[in-house]
């Protein structure tokens, strides 16, 4: 696909949950190579958007198209396959598992004999464990962890973890990928290192969606900003252009 297409279309969503209406006529697109915040108040439905992007929620009314094709209907793992990753509020790792190990699993999406076959230690599945090792070494090397990779991922800082989780994303070679509040629970060096790493990313060529409720992050490394407010779109634009609206002060920004 050309640059000038957007690699996410996002076509007048609606989600309720029985009596809650979550999402109400979302639409917007995702170019590629950008960073898109998606921003507003507690329960405005950005967690809600983005398991309807990875296939998790199927939406009342409304489809999302990825890369020309419609998500609905596939299974997550499918949607991983197109080139979908996410990291979550809650960071999940598998604790008991090493951090490469945790980084092996995200890189097994892409390979011919999957988890299975790494399992079993069929003869060609040992080949790619080795290749599989180094790629994850490599991921590691990315987020700045290669020297924790035999630690235990429940025994890191949850810095760490953090930074982990967005290694094992990356393992799966997406070409979007989804942070749901990726600066939860870190100090402020922390997050400037994070708001590094989310250009460093960028620059990998994969675009990416940001749910954060730190307005400096956000606005500094958004592209373009997409506010929600109780399920409904109230603006989009570039920061500088969503921090002048006046719905967006008062629904939001001026509570902060
Ligand atoms: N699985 C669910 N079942 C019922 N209601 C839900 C479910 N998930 C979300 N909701 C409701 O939908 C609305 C939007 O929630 P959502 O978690 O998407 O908001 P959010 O913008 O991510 O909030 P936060 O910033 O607090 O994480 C809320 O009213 C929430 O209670």
């Amino acid at each position: 696909m050309t640059n000038s297409q957007p690699l996410l279309k996002i076509e007048k969503i609606s989600k309720a949950f029985g009596g809650v209406q979550a999402l109400s006529d979302i639409s917007f697109e995702v170019n590629p190579d950008m960073v898109l915040g998606l921003i507003g108040p507690n329960g405005a439905g950005k967690t809600t958007l983005f398991n309807v992007i990875t296939g998790a929620y199927v939406p009342s009314r409304g489809q999302v198209v990825f890369d020309g094709r419609p998500v609905q209907g596939k299974k997550i793992h499918d949607v991983v396959r197109l080139g979908v990753a996410r990291t979550f509020q809650n960071v999940e790792l598998f604790d008991s598992m090493t951090a490469i190990e945790n980084v092996m699993v995200g890189c097994h999406v892409r390979t011919k004999s999957g988890v299975w076959g790494a399992i079993t230690r069929l003869p060609g599945a040992r080949r790619e464990e080795r290749r599989i090792r180094e790629q994850a070494m490599n991921l590691l090397e990315f987020v700045g962890l290669e020297n924790h990779a035999d630690r235990k991922s429940s025994d890191l800082p949850f810095g760490w973890q953090r930074l982990l989780e967005i290694a094992r994303a990356l393992a799966s070679e997406p070409r979007l990928m989804l942070m749901d509040e990726p600066a939860a629970g870190l100090n402020a060096v922390e997050t400037r290192q994070l708001g590094e790493l989310i250009y460093k990313i960028r620059e990998r060529g994969v675009t990416l969606m940001l749910v954060e409720h730190d307005m400096s992050l956000t606005m500094k490394v958004s592209d373009r900003i997409v506010v929600l407010d109780r399920g409904r779109m109230l603006a989009q634009g570039t920061p500088r252009e969503v921090q002048a609206d006046e719905a967006v002060m008062a629904a939001y920004l001026g509570k902060q």
